[in-house]
């Protein structure tokens, strides 16, 4: 992985780096706000082996009696195991063991009547995620998924179905579960819902899907032995958090997250996630959004060029693809495209990207270009770990708690006064 800052003018940039560093180091000694929930920095090898082979285990069995795994999760139980699955899969007839369907990232009813439905003349598990084990969303998703799932096996088979991921001693779903005497398995005290995929929440689904969980875990180790160094010039996480502060405090209080291919699009999901929930707190943080390009290029594309002056794009450019396709000469040549005969789509692509890079920059968008060698589970790990040191780092630059989410729980408080929940009479 390579981040090229080439597009952005870096003239204020050593104002920023003494700042970046002591939050850096803030970071790295556990000295600043929200420092109980570090645990994912040395996930990547200090790990509880005995649980991996059972999530290997797991997924075995899964993948031997099951065509369809439910993921029913939210947030950080949701984002990353949906961006994994997304970027590695087949766009069109699914390639991987166990097709894995999402639920309870969503109150829709017409969605779960329609899941309900789909299952029917399935074989499927359910593996129902929650961290604090009370989220609304996936509580509902399986008290439905659980009556289909034993009705349709009884409920001796079903209890062998279910696998939950929740925390280690408490909550509604650890209750239910050792009540119920489902496999458990653990998303750790010190780790964030949004920084939680390197555990048993993002493992246990994407190992029974096909992913080389191995793989997986070398990714976020590469990326903890490039992003845990103290040095600005080297480590692009502490370089790059210096920057996003540079730009914010000259405005651009909006980061634009542009991908090329549209493998990448749940990898964009999940960076929201991890930015918003992060920085977005005492008034502060910039606003992360994402665009699939070419495809918004004809939308947002305008906003971006020409709209207020307020934002700034991290570009993920892949540098290798499994698959490109070359674009032959045509005789009667009535569409015009002939000059491009010879050349491949991704090349084509290619030079969007690199028109569109010079486009906004003169546009004055600064551009940051974050390039990935593949599409892989190693590199989209290794990715996923750069991002978070950098959130890390970012977040005490501005003064904030990066690792709590206070404000999610008002929208919750005012739903469940409408709803009657005993307790929130007077919110
Ligand atoms: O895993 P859970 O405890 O169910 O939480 C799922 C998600 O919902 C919460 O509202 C938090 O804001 C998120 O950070 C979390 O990832």
């Amino acid at each position: 992985m390579k981040v090229d800052y080439t597009n952005v003018n870096l003239d204020k940039l050593d104002n920023y780096k003494q700042k970046a560093l002591d939050a850096f180091d803030t970071l790295m000694d556990g000295s600043g706000e929200g420092a109980d929930f570090l645990g994912w920095i040395d996930r990547p090898v200090d790990y509880e082996k005995e649980e991996f082979d059972r999530i290997k285990k797991a997924a075995e069995k899964i993948q031997s009696d099951s065509d369809v795994l439910v993921s029913i999760g939210i947030g950080g139980s949701y984002l990353g195991i949906k961006a994994i699955d997304f970027a590695l899969d087949n766009y069109f007839e699914s390639n991987k063991k166990v097709k894995l369907i999402y639920a309870g990232n969503q109150i829709s009813g017409q969605y779960m009547a329609e899941l309900l439905d789909y299952l029917k003349d399935k074989d499927y598990s359910l593996n129902v995620i929650s961290k604090s084990g009370t989220t609304t969303e996936p509580a509902i998703a399986f008290r439905f998924l659980k009556e289909a799932l034993e009705e349709k096996y009884g409920k001796e088979e079903a209890k062998d179905r279910i696998y939950a991921t929740t925390d280690r001693k408490k909550g509604a779903l650890k209750d239910l579960a050792t009540k119920e005497g489902y496999q458990t398995f653990v998303v750790p005290d010190d780790i964030g819902g949004r920084f939680s995929v390197i555990s048993a929440v993002g493992l246990l689904p994407l190992a029974a899907n096909g992913i080389d969980i191995d793989e997986f875990m070398a990714g976020f180790k590469a990326g903890r032995e490039k992003y845990t160094k103290a040095d600005f010039e080297n480590n692009d996480a502490i370089k790059y958090a210096a920057i996003r502060n540079m730009l914010y405090e000259d405005g651009k209080a909006i980061e634009v997250l542009v991908n090329y291919e549209p493998k990448l699009q749940y990898i964009a999901e999940w960076w929201k996630q991890l930015f918003a929930e992060s920085e977005g707190k005492d008034g502060e943080g910039l606003f992360p959004v994402s665009v699939n390009n070419s495809t918004d290029l004809h939308s947002l594309g305008q906003m971006i060029q020409d709209g207020r002056r307020n934002l700034f794009e991290t570009v993920l450019e892949i540098e290798n693809y499994d698959n490109d396709i070359e674009i032959k000469e045509d005789i009667d040549n009535l569409d015009g495209l002939n000059y491009l005969a010879g050349k491949t789509m991704n090349y084509v692509n290619t030079q969007a990207m690199e028109g569109t890079t010079i486009a906004h920059v003169k546009g004055n968008v600064p551009n940051i270009r974050i390039k990935i060698e593949n599409v892989s589970a190693k590199t989209l790990a290794e990715l996923f770990y750069f991002f978070e040191i950098t959130v890390g780092v970012s977040g005490y630059m501005m003064g904030i708690n990066p690792f709590n989410q206070p404000g999610v729980e008002e929208y919750k408080a005012q739903m469940f006064k409408l709803l009657g929940k005993p307790g929130y009479e007077n919110k």
